[in-house]
């Protein structure tokens, strides 16, 4: 499932994220076709912004698919809220289910393909991550940009970047989705859910383009990533 309500604040004015243009194609179609590229995707459930559902299912018709059955339903006002409302659509036999960020346009085939083997081989939940380039530092956050005293370094070799798709048991993400609703937690990510409620989440290798498209620099790294994969192989 890709939720793909979210408004883009941090990538500044215009249309919702998911609709703005990346080689003149939404980021969705992007985030979709990349998913359906997968010969372990059936089925992908869109979470579009409220007010723009009948947009993205023309918007998803009018483009090339892969044949796959493609839903789409109205999403949330957090990002949890839109991956549970998600969920809720997707049919009851589908055992395994991928999420996966719209604003991830350019994850490639082979992440998609190893996080679905791996919940296949019999991991609860998985996320594809990478080694992180800066050092990180703990601190203690301040308001009006006053300097942060540093709390703590960790160990850099023991961090990962986590990407999306992640990969669930959908009776272990259901699960976790539906005891957020009266046990709310502070997470940012599908597996941290499940990691709260006492699962077992487990990292397979992600890939630097699965980078997610946050802030305007990021679509000018997507453009120039894209730019030379149509070069190179007419992606
Ligand atoms: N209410 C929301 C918020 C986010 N998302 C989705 O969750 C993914 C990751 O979120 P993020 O990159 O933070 O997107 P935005 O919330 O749109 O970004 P921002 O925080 O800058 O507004 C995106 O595909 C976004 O569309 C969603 O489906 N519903
Ligand atoms: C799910 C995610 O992409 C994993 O890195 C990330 O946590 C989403 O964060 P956002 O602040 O909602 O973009």
């Amino acid at each position: 499932m890709v939720p793909a309500a979210g408004r883009g604040e941090r990538l500044g004015p215009g249309a919702p994220k998911a609709l703005r243009e990346l080689g003149g194609v939404p980021l969705l179609v992007h985030a979709v076709r990349a998913l359906a590229r997968s010969r372990a995707v059936g089925l992908v459930v869109v979470a579009a912004p409220a007010e723009g559902v009948a947009e993205v299912i023309a918007l998803l018709d009018s483009h090339g698919l892969d044949g796959k059955d493609i839903r789409v339903v109205a999403g949330g006002d957090t990002r949890q809220e839109s991956v549970r409302l998600g969920l809720a659509a997707i049919p009851a036999e589908v055992g395994i289910v991928l999420v996966h960020d719209a604003a991830r346009p350019l994850v490639p085939v082979e992440v998609v393909d190893a996080v679905a083997a791996a919940v296949r081989a019999g991991a609860e939940a998985v996320v594809p991550a990478v080694p992180l380039a800066d050092t990180v530092k703990l601190v203690e956050p301040q308001s009006g940009g006053r300097p942060e005293p540093v709390l703590d370094t960790p160990d850099r070799s023991a961090l990962r970047a986590v990407q999306t798709p992640q990969g669930f048991r959908r009776d272990v993400l259901a699960a976790a989705h539906e005891r957020a609703l009266t046990e709310p937690v502070a997470v940012t990510d599908d597996a941290g859910l499940v990691e709260r409620f006492g699962g077992r989440v487990v990292v397979v290798p992600g890939h630097e383009e699965a980078f997610k498209v946050t802030r305007p620099l990021d679509l000018v790294l997507a453009e120039a990533v894209l730019a030379r994969r149509r070069a190179s192989d007419g992606f």
